[in-house]
């Protein structure tokens, strides 16, 4: 069985999108949501993470995360995956209520169905990583107690 998720609205599974509004504390700092926290992390050492933390929606925080004026960390492509792990099991360790949810799609393929997004999601033609999709499947995992991350 797949489960296909993308935006927040759609339920129940729109709270696999990283827009969905579950907050957490990480790095010893609140996040509206974990793209907020993701898309701050391109911008680490700098005064921008704190912009970005404080922007009022997830959209406005992957605008700014996207802008490239702004000065990106060097090793964004090596760390992204990473910092997307580390989101996304803090969200799910935070929240009972979307923790069950998650655990109840029991060994179900989970996928980002993103039309634009190539990498996080299966794309238009489904050829995508569908990343993030692969990082809930692990995090389901770990939180089931069968694997570290
Ligand atoms: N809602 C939404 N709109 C888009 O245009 C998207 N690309 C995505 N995908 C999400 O974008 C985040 C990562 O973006 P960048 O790597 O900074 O481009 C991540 O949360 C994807 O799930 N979602």
């Amino acid at each position: 069985m797949t489960i296909y998720f993308y935006v927040e609205r759609e339920k129940p599974y729109g709270c696999f999108s990283n827009f969905s509004a579950h907050g957490f504390m990480l790095d010893d700092l609140y996040w509206a949501t974990s793209e907020h926290y993701f898309q701050a992390q391109k911008f680490i050492g700098t005064p921008y993470l704190e912009k970005v933390r404080q922007t009022k929606t997830p959209k406005d925080a992957a605008n700014m995360g996207r802008d490239r004026t702004l000065p990106l960390r060097p090793d964004w492509k090596q760390v992204k995956d990473d910092v997307m792990r580390k989101a996304v099991l803090q969200k799910f360790k935070a929240h009972a209520d979307i923790r069950d949810i998650l655990l109840a799609t029991g060994d179900a393929m989970l996928v980002e169905n993103s039309p634009v997004d190539y990498y996080w999601g299966c794309g238009k033609d489904g050829s995508g990583k569908n990343k993030l999709g692969q990082i809930l499947m692990a995090v389901r995992e770990t939180l089931r107690g069968n694997v570290e991350m």
